[in-house]
């Protein structure tokens, strides 16, 4: 069987800087996999290859067998590869549940229809609510994006990219900014998501990677160093090198 997602020797320079060197990877249905790295190891610019906000400069992007290369972001966004930013790009005087409708209604093609006509719609209620309760937003669904907390933004931005159906998921640091007192939230939000569902997390906060993840991916200098399961990584001496050594210290002394 055929691996769900596929990279293929992806590489990108800008000018004489190699900052992605013949990345491969694949994801089976249901993989939760981690990218990690030092900062500017590339990982952000290794989601844009793959999302199609960046060309690569070789190499290849597979879904479901077929080559989307060659497909711009939203394309690519309709086949199922879906991301959420590291920075959230929400409207702050708008509900969660205004934001998930209106995606719901944008990918049936009908968000140019005014909103508030399907609140009625039973079909698109369900699906928005099913989404924000996967989340744990039901409580702030109709609340003003600008009231609530900065850790259900975040929950917000992969409950939009839920309601684009994704087969595949790129997050974006989903912890990135907030308060350490709310990450078990984020963590509990993703432990819901769809189980068939392939996910590919970049984050920084390792309790919440190795907690998450079943396979994790070390890169450094844009290029893959290490992979394997969570035990593995924390153990290799190359990881440590590169990026772990001070988190594996933290651990060992505390
Ligand atoms: N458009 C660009 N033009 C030139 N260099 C770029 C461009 N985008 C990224 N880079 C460089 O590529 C390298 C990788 O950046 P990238 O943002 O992908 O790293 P990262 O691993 O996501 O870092 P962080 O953890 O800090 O988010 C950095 O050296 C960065 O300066």
């Amino acid at each position: 069987m055929s691996d769900l997602f596929r990279v293929e020797n992806l590489s990108k320079s800008f000018g004489g800087l190699a900052v992605s060197r013949n990345i491969s990877l694949s994801m089976p249905e249901g993989e939760r996999l981690a990218l990690i790295g030092p900062n500017g190891a590339g990982k952000t610019t290794f989601v844009n290859l793959v999302t199609g906000q960046l060309r690569p400069s070789a190499g290849r992007v597979l879904l479901n067998g077929g080559d989307v290369t060659q497909l711009g972001a939203v394309r690519r966004v309709r086949k199922g590869l879906v991301r959420t930013f590291q920075v959230t790009r929400l409207f702050s005087d708008l509900t969660p549940e205004e934001h998930v409708t209106l995606t719901v209604l944008q990918r049936e093609g009908k968000a140019t229809r005014i909103l508030s006509r399907f609140r009625g719609n039973t079909h698109v209620a369900d699906e928005v609510h099913g989404i924000l309760g996967t989340l744990g937003l039901h409580e702030v669904a109709r609340r003003k994006v600008g009231q609530i907390a900065y850790g259900q933004q975040r929950l917000l931005e992969i409950a939009i990219a839920l309601a684009l159906k994704p087969k595949v998921l790129l997050l974006d640091e989903p912890a990135a900014g907030v308060p350490s007192a709310d990450t078990p939230r984020i963590e509990q939000a993703l432990e819901r998501l769809p189980p068939s569902l392939a996910v590919l997390m970049i984050e920084h906060d390792m309790d919440l990677v190795f907690r998450f993840a079943r396979r994790v991916v070390v890169l450094a200098a844009g290029e893959v160093i290490f992979e394997g399961g969570p035990s593995e990584v924390a153990a290799d001496p190359k990881v440590r090198e590169a990026y772990l050594g001070n988190y594996a210290h933290a651990r060992s002394v505390a």
